[in-house]
């Protein structure tokens, strides 16, 4: 039977709730996936993330490629065991880190090669290394070995890189041995509609278990991203889970679950949380700022967070100047929470078949008026 069945439960509008099995547990969607770059979400113990309603954690291929190695890994059980979270991982492919973080140095047919920012030492990566890394590290979701273009591209050079892209989805998949994994194709196209849906339509010809909207959320404006987003979810299946790459912005989530999107990792939550900030309905509230040394309110009234069940944002506003690590650490469990918070709403909101009110009220709170 395949490991990897996705069966949608309820629909509102374009939005819908999906149940996907995997060989590490069932999860519902639309979901938000804890990003641990290097096997941890940074400051949060498994089993606190298990509490807030965690389903599925993302590590990076480049990272962990870099240190602590994926023979490494493997060797010591894989990503689950090794990380101490039984349910879901998803791995990207590399691709992306090294646009992002590597000294890239070159990128032709074969792959890239780039240089560790971790030593400078060169290091090649193709499809076929990147989904035997995928392998090793052990993950359920693994992505096809791609290249997120540059933003801005021009259309000559989206158009060779998704070409690109796809006969190294072509390679990636020919690599795979693990039928415990599910392997995903990733779009690009950038934000050029016609190009968009080339990508999106030849990515469709090959049949996987799942699809990623790639090539967004780097540094395009809303404005042109939603459009690749309407696009994209138009032509993928019904049947099949849609993951937009790299967003998590609660509004953009809203937005985008409304137009089909079932599969959402950002560094969003946690990274603005280690900088002193929590999310919270109307927006974002920066607890440096010095009206909240007195604040006894709760970061967010409502929530049912230990962060938010237990301090009052004038401590933690305190442990963010003192530089104090609970202070991050808290913040990061609250954002977490938040947005797993919000896709729960979603998901109860679709079922009730009123995502529609559902957005209208977030967008009111959120909108609505100056924090
Ligand atoms: C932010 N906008 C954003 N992130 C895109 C990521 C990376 C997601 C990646 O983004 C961080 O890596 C840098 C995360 O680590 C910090 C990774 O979590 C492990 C996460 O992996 C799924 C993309 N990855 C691939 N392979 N292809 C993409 O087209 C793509 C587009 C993205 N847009």
């Amino acid at each position: 039977m395949d490991p990897f069945r996705f069966t949608i439960q309820a629909r509102s509008g374009r939005a819908r709730v999906g149940l996907l099995t995997t060989p590490h547990g069932r999860v519902e969607t639309p979901l938000f996936m804890p990003v641990g770059t290097q096997g941890s979400v940074k400051g949060l113990l498994p089993k606190d993330l298990k509490a807030i309603g965690s389903q599925v954690l993302l590590a990076n291929t480049y990272h962990l490629l870099l240190r602590p190695g994926p023979e490494r890994v493997q060797a010591l059980g894989g990503l689950h065991r090794f990380a101490g979270w039984d349910g879901p991982w998803l791995t990207d492919s590399g691709g992306f880190q090294v646009m992002s973080l590597g000294h890239l140095r070159r990128i032709d047919e074969e792959g890239v090669v780039f240089q560790s920012h971790l030593d400078g030492s060169l290091i090649r990566l193709t499809p076929e290394r990147s989904i035997a890394i995928q392998e090793a590290l052990g993950a359920d979701f693994i992505m096809a070995f791609d290249e997120c273009p540059p933003y801005p591209s021009s259309p000559e050079y989206l158009k060779a890189s998704l070409e690109r892209t796809l006969r190294w989805l072509e390679r990636s998949l020919k690599a795979k041995t693990r039928p415990d994994q599910a392997l995903f194709g990733i779009a690009q196209g950038g934000t050029d509609a016609g190009l968009r849906a080339l990508s999106t339509r030849e990515t469709l010809r090959f049949d996987l278990p799942g699809y990623a909207i790639g090539g967004l959320a780097v540094g395009e404006t809303k404005e042109e991203m939603f459009p690749m987003v309407a696009l994209s979810t138009e032509i993928l299946p019904e049947a099949k889970p849609r993951y937009l790459m790299g967003v998590g912005h609660p509004e953009d989530l809203v937005a985008a679950m409304g137009l089909g999107v079932d599969l959402f990792d950002s560094v969003y939550p946690t990274r603005t949380g280690r900088f002193g900030s929590a999310l919270v309905p109307e927006g974002r509230i920066n607890l440096k700022n010095a009206q909240y040394l007195e604040d006894k309110r709760p970061l967010e009234e409502g929530c049912d967070c230990y962060a938010c069940q237990t301090f009052s944002r004038a401590y933690i506003a305190h442990l963010v100047r003192a530089e104090e690590m609970l202070g991050g650490i808290l913040l990061s469990l609250h954002n977490l929470r938040f947005l797993h918070r919000l896709t729960e709403r979603a998901r109860e909101a679709i079922r009730q078949g009123s995502y529609g009110a559902f957005a209208r009220e977030f967008a009111e709170r959120r909108f609505g008026k100056e924090i």
